[in-house]
């Protein structure tokens, strides 16, 4: 098993909309991808790698700071987004057999005006990721479309769910900064990251360097390509709820550097969520699994995955 490499050029967030053909042959690759692995890579998004570049430098600027000055923009300590701002090393464990990840993590969660940013040297910070944040959005949705054009399936039922990303909407934009490891210091069974499946719809992940792995159907690890300019799109548990089992929501994970290796990753995902009154049902018809919001499935499952 691998992951399709398939060229969303004809969609690119570049273009107004796509052809007849063109999204009847997209459909197609995604359904494959989707419902046999989990995962596909897009290339020529229209998201270009240079700004992908432009996130992780000022990503990168705000980690290498003294956590003096990062707890000022803690998670927890934004009112009503509870899950907006950054995540200290070793907070979150997204295997709850084994110690917290030894990465760090700064979810963007509202873009309202309200939101404290960093600031001075990082002035740059708002500006990157609320552009970052929209082109994702954008390229999000076109994936949706072609999602509901797969299953036969009006897109609204998808598109619907999801309006009003950037507010009352459990969407995410997290850069994530994995520190150099010393080997001996590690844990017992501690990981960057733990073996996990995302929450929500879809995820974007955009890797600064090798390391992601994928369960694959037959149960072995595989490693996710790397290619510079091109995007991971995975299915979240959510959408496997929503289309009845019909796309998987693979398991994945980032695993330790081998040792004497003492690079830094950095990588950045967008978690696609459905509004937080969205009521999800199987889109089938079936009752395999009971309704239920957008906004409480995603409680739940955060409640299980962080200490705080
Ligand atoms: O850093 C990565 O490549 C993966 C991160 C991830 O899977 C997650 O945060 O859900
Ligand atoms: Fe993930």
């Amino acid at each position: 098993m691998s992951i399709h490499v398939v060229d969303f050029g004809a969609f690119s967030i570049n273009l107004p909309d796509v052809s007849g053909e063109s999204l009847h042959i997209l459909s197609k690759q995604l359904k494959t991808a989707f419902t046999e692995v989990g995962f596909v890579l897009l290339t020529n998004t229209g998201i270009s790698h240079e700004e992908v570049d432009r996130v992780m430098d000022i990503s990168k600027k705000f980690f290498l700071q003294p956590d003096e000055l990062k707890q000022p923009f803690s998670r927890n300590s934004f009112a009503k987004i509870p899950n907006h701002g950054w995540v200290s090393l070793e907070t979150e464990r997204l295997n709850q057999r084994r110690p917290g990840d030894l990465k760090e993590a700064f979810n963007i969660v509202s873009l309202q005006p309200d939101i404290r940013w960093p600031s001075g040297a990082l002035k740059s910070f708002q500006e990157t990721h609320t552009s970052f944040y929209l082109h994702c959005k954008e390229l999000a949705v076109r994936v949706l479309r072609v999602m509901a054009h797969s299953l036969d399936m009006d897109p609204e039922v998808f598109l619907s769910a999801h309006r009003h990303v950037g507010s009352e909407n459990g969407t995410t934009l997290r850069s994530l900064y994995y520190p150099p490891v010393i080997s001996e210091e590690a844990k017992k069974d501690q990981l960057r990251c733990g073996e996990h499946s995302d929450y929500g719809t879809i995820t974007l992940l955009f890797q600064g360097s090798e390391g992601l792995q994928v369960l694959s159907r037959s149960g072995e690890f595989i490693d996710a390509p790397c290619v510079p300019g091109a995007v991971l799109v995975n299915i979240a548990d959510l959408m496997q709820r929503w289309t009845n089992d019909r796309f998987v929501s693979a398991l994945h994970r980032v695993l330790l550097p081998p040792p004497g290796d003492s690079s830094t990753r950095q990588s950045a995902a967008f978690f696609l969520h459905p509004d937080d009154d969205a009521l999800i049902t199987c889109c089938d018809g079936s009752n395999k699994y009971p309704p239920v919001t957008g906004g409480a499935y995603l409680t739940e499952r955060f409640n299980n995955s962080h200490r705080a």
